[in-house]
């Protein structure tokens, strides 16, 4: 148990007290008494307004239980089906036709399409490099991932291969060629760039040349004849060209570039919520900390690396010399959003008048709050949103009367925090069934604050094995991705959010690349989603942001949205079909494999999330290929063996058996690890203890969420341990 400090009627942990003490208010002109009066005031709100909501979603999943339940294996009529979601109030009444309102947007959400990093915020050596990540080396992202093949001498080698290194310079030139028409001859054929006349000239054997569209030249770094770095802009984004003649790669280079650099992560997400372990008031502050001190801007992380040690600092702005000649500013970070938790969870940093632990929402809306102060007022306001808004992630909401409870909570924190109202502005995350089917209506309840819809598609997978956990088995869970409800989801999200008016005022997301190290493949298939129209997609790390934005330059977003505008691709029928398959399609093998795929990916990530406070891992999968696994993606694999479960396709004794076979081998994968404790042969570490019950009690878990069990286990084992040691905070 935390030690409590006693103030307005509220029991605060220490840690928590002190860092709003000592960390937090100073700087904001806010009273202490004031601000943990108005906390409590809060509280006392949102608290039953909280449970209320929660109840809903249990009085709406029993009615959907029972109706499968009493339909046993007869056909559903999707008609009949969707009046009884109607007659449950799932279903609700879609609003006739508006626009949202909302305003003081940055334009890196209104009107800037390009990648959106995700990391989790307890992690300040991460979360320092995410906010950094708005420029990234194209040269390094191709060098040192797939996105270069290893064949014919390329290989990825320990010193530098310049074999490899001219396929990345020979990809550059063509990804200048692509985007940077010269009006003559191509970038590969340049000896010299400089500037003359506000304008871009390239020296090529055969002469003289600028740029085919010459006002893509935006500036320049350096002096106009031997620039250090050009500056380019296309579809919005920039990139530089960087010069060096005496680097060891710009020297041997004709035109003496020794790298090109891209704009990358234009918006990141710090999250609080599916990458992060933050199960007490520790955690939570560690989480608060290093979003006060992005807000800041003083974050830093001692590294050591390849032998080295050094500081990481957040980078500062960029500047330039305009083609005009003015100075030219621009952000050397990423625009940070903040992703706080869904309306679920409880924590016990706080207790209310009752003793009772307080809606960990409530905790996230106003610390988080707090710390954004420190970018909204005083002399360092901007250096985050520099039209002075704070853009809070939302998750796992179940349709729009727990937007509006949402919304309501956030003008609450504004009204604590002596905020303009809608200075809180809100991205919904439609990732849960009731929201994707009540889109419109979730929207309009956030109408004057909404900056994002995304589609968060694992934990969708999880919600729609859950809601239709009784509806049969589900089908194997890389064929989700081909069922109809999916495709119907994310075309109906863009065409929804473009009817209500995003374009050029807020964003239109799509989900995470899960593959992390897969960035050939990353390369060949995420330009989908700005073809489906979407502003930004998420990416997992810097890298992922250099290669993906890359997709941006190929697509111009803005046209593809005027194309889809107006229209609705998908029906509410294709949404509701529920993924159930045909068992007869199974062979014994096929279940084997689908079972121990799942158990095995659940393994890997609980075992560093209940050990080591891990909330996001790189877990290799049965054939190998690393996977991001998060909360959602284990909501997911838990679930489906959940599902199987239930309908025979698997039995206990096979899931236990599964359980033991891949608890040795999730040890084996993490051999190398000094500090792992493994969980063969004795199986009682809680870390397998928290998965078993995943997977057997899966059914029971509140919308299929894996947050009870696993904060739970991880308390018991930080409990256990005697210096509660957080790795992912190293
Ligand atoms: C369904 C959902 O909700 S998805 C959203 C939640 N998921 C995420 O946030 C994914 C974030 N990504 C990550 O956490 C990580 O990239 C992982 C866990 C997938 C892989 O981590 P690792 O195995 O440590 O990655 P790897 O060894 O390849 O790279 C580590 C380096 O990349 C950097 N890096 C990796 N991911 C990120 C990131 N998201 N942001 C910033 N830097 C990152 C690290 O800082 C480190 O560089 P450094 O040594 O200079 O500090
Ligand atoms: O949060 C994202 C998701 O896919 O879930
Ligand atoms: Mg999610």
């Amino acid at each position: 148990m935390p030690n409590y400090l006693e103030t307005s009627g509220l029991s605060v942990a220490e840690e928590l007290y002190t860092f709003v003490r000592e960390e937090a208010l100073p700087g904001t002109g806010i009273k202490e008494q004031a601000f943990w009066a108005g906390a409590a005031e809060l509280i006392r709100e949102f608290s039953p307004r909280i449970r209320e909501l929660l109840a809903t979603r249990d009085r709406i999943q029993q009615q959907i239980d029972e109706y499968h339940r009493s339909r046993g294996t007869e056909a559903l009529d999707p008609d009949e089906y969707e009046k009884f979601l109607r007659s449950i109030g799932y279903l609700v009444e879609e609003p006739g036709d508006f626009s949202i309102s909302t305003d003081g947007v940055d334009p890196e959400i209104a009107t800037v399409s390009g990648p959106q990093l995700v990391v989790p915020l307890l992690n300040a050596r991460f979360a320092a490099n995410a906010a950094n990540a708005r420029w990234g080396s194209l040269y390094d992202a191709l060098y040192g991932t797939d996105a270069i093949d290893q064949a014919e001498g390329r290989e990825l080698t320990s010193s530098y291969n310049p074999v490899r290194g001219a396929a990345v310079v020979a990809q550059g030139r063509q990804f200048l060629n692509d985007h940077f028409e010269l009006a003559n001859g191509s970038h590969a054929d340049v000896t010299g760039y400089r500037v003359s006349d506000g304008s871009l000239v390239a020296e090529t054997a055969s002469g003289t040349t600028g740029l085919a569209e010459p006002d893509q030249f935006a500036g320049y770094r350096g002096s106009a004849d031997l620039p250090e770095a050009l500056l380019l802009r296309h579809h919005g984004l920039h990139i530089e060209i960087q010069i060096d003649r005496q680097h060891p790669i710009g020297s041997g280079d004709p035109a003496g570039v020794k790298d090109i650099v891209l704009e990358s992560a234009i918006t990141t997400i710090m999250d609080l919520e599916d990458s992060v372990a933050a199960v007490d008031a520790p955690d939570k502050v560690a989480g608060y900390r290093n979003w006060l001190q992005l807000m800041q801007g003083t974050l830093t992380a001692d590294i050591e690396k390849g032998g080295q040690t050094f500081t990481r600092r957040l980078n500062e702005d960029r500047v330039y010399t305009a083609a005009d000649g003015s100075e030219l500013t621009l952000p050397g970070r990423s625009l940070l959003l903040i992703r706080q938790v869904g309306h679920l969870m409880t924590s016990d940093a706080v207790l209310d008048s009752a003793g009772t632990p307080v809606p960990e929402e409530i905790l996230d809306a106003l610390f988080t709050g707090l710390g954004s102060l420190h970018d909204l007022r005083g002399p360092n306001a901007g250096r985050n949103s520099r039209a002075g808004s704070v853009y809070v992630v939302k998750p796992k909401m179940h349709g729009p009367a727990e937007v509006a409870v949402a919304c309501a909570l956030l003008a609450g924190a504004e009204g604590v925090l002596g905020l303009d109202p809608r200075t809180l502005k809100i991205g919904i995350m439609d990732e849960e069934r009731r929201t994707s089917a009540n889109l419109k209506a979730c929207i309009w309840e956030a109408r004057e604050r909404v900056a994002f819809i995304n589609t968060g598609f694992l934990d969708r997978t999880g919600d729609e094995i859950h809601t239709s956990m009784l509806a049969g088995p589900m089908v194997r869970k890389a064929d989700m991705r081909n069922s109809s409800w999916i495709a119907a989801y994310e075309d109906a999200n863009v065409d929804i959010g473009l009817e209500c008016g995003f374009g050029g005022r807020a964003q239109i997301g799509k989900g995470m690349w899960a593959a992390p190290d897969n960035m050939a493949d990353m390369l060949v298939q995420k330009v989908a989603h700005p073809r489906a129209g979407a502003d930004c997609a998420w990416v997992p790390s810097p890298t992922a942001a250099t290669l993906h934005a890359i997709h941006y330059h190929e697509v111009d977003v803005d046209a593809r949205q005027s194309e889809l505008t107006g229209k609705r691709r998908s029906t509410l029928r294709q949404l509701l079909t529920i993924p159930v398959g045909d068992p007869a399609d199974w062979t014994d093998e096929d279940r084997r494999n689908e079972l121990d795929n799942n158990i095995q990916s659940t393994l890997g990530y609980i075992v560093r999330w209940v050990n080591d406070g891990v909330g996001c891992s790189k877990v290799p999968d049965l054939s190998g290929t690393a996977l991001m696994e998060d909360r959602a993606t284990c909501r997911i694999s838990s679930q489906h063996v959940a599902n199987w479960l239930m309908h025979g396709i698997v039995s206990r004794d096979d899931v236990e058996a599964s359980l033991q076979r891949m608890a040795a081998i999730v040890d084996e994968q993490n051999s190398s690890d000094p500090g792992y404790t493994p969980m063969a042969p004795g199986f009682d570490t809680e870390a397998f203890l928290a998965a078993r019950e995943l997977v057997l009690e899966g059914a029971a878990q509140p919308s299929g969420y894996t947050e009870p069990v696993l904060h739970s286990r991880r308390a018991l084992r930080k409990q256990a341990i005697p210096d509660n040691l957080t790795r992912n905070t190293l």
